[in-house]
């Protein structure tokens, strides 16, 4: 927590908050330290200072120690009391927050205060519960939805009526939603899917959009969505959490290897028919999967194309837990709501410690697999499958 606070006013201090959010989050902030100087009176900061403990909702740690930490240098100057000891957390967070702000002058400490409260208070008039967090970048389309409640952010796949199959415009979205979720408050991300399916993976219809560059610059294109696609997933730093509410197909399935839990209901189930598509696998499968289940309960799946109900897949150890489907939103919901007050900064990096070390391997699996698939992808064999299921001749 010191670390990140320090981190943060040490930033702060420097003016190089530079990330889209913080800009949106502290609007009045990001003024402050690019635009011409403006300054709060003392008693803009008296007020201020009245109305932090009107807030009506708590900011959270982070926050405090940064309201701290300016309260002091704007009062007091620069920090220049001895440092506590390692075992007295609390104050010496505080002093590694107010230490952080250097020389700040005194009078740009207030005013960043008096920032900082007025963009809280704004924050804590809504009195809304559900909704897409403020700052968050929206979706290009409806078939995507982002919410955040009880700590949680949950990203659904929204076209029922198509199985959820994975539009191009989706994974772009599912991008630029797993990047805002990796900044907001919450504490824990959930990918589910509205209707009877998880998602039905990739939409086979993306293959028929050829650009100018044809066949080929598509395939080009495709291999760079996927490969970036799934270094969201790699690296994405909290509890990533998979509500499979129905079946799940292809890079639905694979990607599963890179969640930290995955939950089904017992209906769902979970097929990788790479062969019959003349495709290979993806989202680090290559790798994750023999690792998780072992060489030839993987190849049954990525190279025979083996469906696995929900109970298979978590003997096999791709999924955590299974649910009765009657059941199964309830208990799925009550359980993540209650890991989602667990302290978040231990879980995000109890999450790095279990994680970090495959990283660099998986990022180098990922390249490779998306280059091969780059070559799939321009085989007899794909394009004759995807036609087959284009012209209705063909499912799984
Ligand atoms: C950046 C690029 C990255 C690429 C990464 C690569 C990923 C690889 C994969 O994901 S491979 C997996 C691809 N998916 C499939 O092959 C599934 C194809 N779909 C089916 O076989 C069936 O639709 C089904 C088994 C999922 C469901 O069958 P069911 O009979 O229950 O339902 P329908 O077939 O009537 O489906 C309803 C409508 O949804 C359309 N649809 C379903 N899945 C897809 C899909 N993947 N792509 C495109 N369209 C899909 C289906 O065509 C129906 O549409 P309609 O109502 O207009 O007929």
């Amino acid at each position: 927590m010191a670390g990140v606070a320090g981190r943060l006013a040490r930033l702060w201090c420097s003016g190089a908050l530079s990330s889209p959010l913080q800009v949106t989050r502290f609007p009045a902030l990001q003024l402050h330290l690019c635009g011409p100087a403006m300054r709060a009176s003392q008693k803009d900061f008296e007020n201020a200072t009245n109305q932090v403990k009107l807030l009506k909702k708590d900011p959270g740690n982070e926050v405090k120690l940064k309201l701290y930490a300016l309260y002091k240098q704007a009062t007091e100057g620069p920090c220049n009391v001895p440092k506590p000891g390692v075992l007295d957390f609390i104050n010496k967070a505080k002093w590694d927050a107010w230490n952080a702000l250097g020389s700040l002058p005194k009078e740009t400490a207030r005013h960043n205060y008096v920032d900082l409260v007025s963009s809280l208070s704004a924050s804590s008039e809504s009195s809304i519960q559900v909704t897409p967090a403020a700052d968050r970048k929206q979706p290009g389309s409806d078939a995507l939805v982002v919410t955040s409640q009880d700590g949680i952010t949950t990203i659904t796949l929204n076209r029922p009526d198509k199985k959820n199959a994975l539009t191009t415009q989706m994974y772009h979205d599912i991008m630029l939603a797993l990047e805002a979720a990796s900044k907001d408050d919450s504490a824990i991300t959930v990918l589910t899917g509205n209707g009877d399916y998880y998602c039905s993976g990739n939409d086979l219809t993306n293959f028929t959009d050829i650009p100018p560059g044809g066949v080929e610059e598509k395939a080009r294109s495709g291999a760079v969505l996927l490969r970036d696609f799934v270094d969201r997933f790699i690296d994405f730093p909290k509890p990533l959490v998979a509500v499979v509410n129905g079946p799940a197909v292809g890079i639905s399935v694979t990607i599963l290897g890179l969640f930290d839990i995955v939950y089904a209901t017992d209906r769902a189930t979970f097929h990788t028919p790479f062969s019959h598509l003349g495709q290979s696998p993806e989202g680090c499968s290559s790798y994750t999967f023999p690792k998780i289940m072992g060489p030839s309960k993987a190849t049954e799946m990525l190279v025979f194309g083996k469906k696995l109900t929900a109970r298979e897949a978590c003997t096999q150890g791709l999924v955590t837990e299974v649910f009765p489907d009657s059941t199964f939103q309830k208990e799925v919901w009550v359980r993540l709501k209650a890991y989602s007050k667990l302290p978040p900064n231990a879980m995000r990096i109890s999450k790095q410690v279990i994680r970090n070390t495959e990283k660099e391997k998986l990022h180098a699996i990922n390249a490779e697999e998306s280059n091969i698939l780059r070559e799939r992808w321009l085989s007899d064999e794909c394009m004759n499958a995807v036609v087959s299921f284009l012209s209705k001749k063909a499912k799984l």
